[in-house]
């Protein structure tokens, strides 16, 4: 299956183009960066330090369409939304890492992904995939009577906050606890704010240096507390979940899907 990675030259684009170049099944057929960059015209391997591949770099997705099949899209909200409604105008199938995306944005995706199959994840590593089901499941044993906080932490670089997996893991243990996350959220607490609620899930972001992502969900009651932590210490675990979902793709029908179909973990 051949590739197009676009937003080549940011922090996940240079990880995608090496982890395409080393998995079987899938070659580099386009990448994309900014149209005013001055790599455009520059091999996509040399930039990356793979070596040349033969691939020069595009500023434009319309020029290099016939060159691939499915996009990987690790960009930000506006960028995203542009580049699948183009894939699902031109039949092309599209995997999405992008974050911080708000709920109109959400549903215009959801609309594209009823013309061409989009597999959209705040985090495609196996390893937080597998922690959003432990943490449904502490969550439906534990109940109400513990706090539940969450912290993340990410380099200074980090647009959006908090995290989407951060988001991601607060929807699940809302819903687990029969909750709606829009309606018991508590961002950044400052100043007088009074006591805890009990049924608040509270977010804490941390932003600083290099750190690649930490998440931690913290379960609390009187005499004991449980913290589920996962700790990213190299891009190459979400960019190795990104070429599971785009060799997953092959052959399925339109519809939205994310990384625990890509990975069967869903209940
Ligand atoms: N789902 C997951 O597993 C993960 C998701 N992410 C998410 O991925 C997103 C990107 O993160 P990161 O790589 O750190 O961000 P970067 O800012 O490093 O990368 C984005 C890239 O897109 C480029 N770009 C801007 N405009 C265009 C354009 N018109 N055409 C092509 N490229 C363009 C930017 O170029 P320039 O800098 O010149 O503007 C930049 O190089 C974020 O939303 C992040 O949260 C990150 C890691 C894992
Ligand atoms: O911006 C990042 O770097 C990351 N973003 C994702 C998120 O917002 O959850 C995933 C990962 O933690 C790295």
């Amino acid at each position: 299956m051949r590739v197009a990675i676009i937003g080549a030259a940011g922090r996940m684009g240079k990880v995608l183009i090496e982890a395409v170049d080393g998995t079987e099944g899938l070659e580099l057929g386009a990448a994309v960066v900014e149209p005013d960059s001055t790599l455009v015209g520059a091999d996509a391997g040399e930039m990356t330090g793979i070596g040349k591949t033969g691939v020069r770099m595009s500023g434009s997705l319309e020029d290099v369409k016939e060159a691939f099949d499915v996009l990987i899209d690790f960009t930000f909200p506006d960028l995203t939304l542009e580049n699948a409604r183009f894939c699902s105008e031109n039949g092309k199938m599209i995997v999405i890492g992008t974050t911080g995306m708000s709920d109109a944005e959400k549903q215009q995706l959801a609309l594209f992904a009823e013309k061409t199959p989009v597999v959209f994840a705040p985090n495609m590593s196996v390893g937080v995939n597998v922690v959003l089901n432990l943490l449904r499941t502490a969550a439906a044993a534990l109940g109400d009577d513990y706090d539940v906080e969450i912290i993340e932490a990410h380099h200074r670089h980090k647009k959006d906050a908090p995290s989407g997996t951060a988001l991601r893991m607060g929807e699940v243990v809302a819903d687990a606890l029969g909750r709606d996350l829009k309606e018991c959220a508590v961002y950044g607490r400052e100043g007088f704010t009074g006591e805890r609620t009990c049924k608040e899930i509270g977010f804490e972001t941390i932003r600083a240096g290099d750190v690649v992502g930490d998440h931690t969900v913290l379960f609390a009651t009187e005499g004991e507390r449980i913290e589920v932590t996962h700790k990213a210490s190299s891009r190459m675990t979400f960019a190795k979940g990104a070429m599971r979902a785009a060799l997953w793709l092959e052959g399925k029908g339109a519809g939205l899907y994310d990384m625990q179909d890509v990975l069967s973990l869903k209940a």
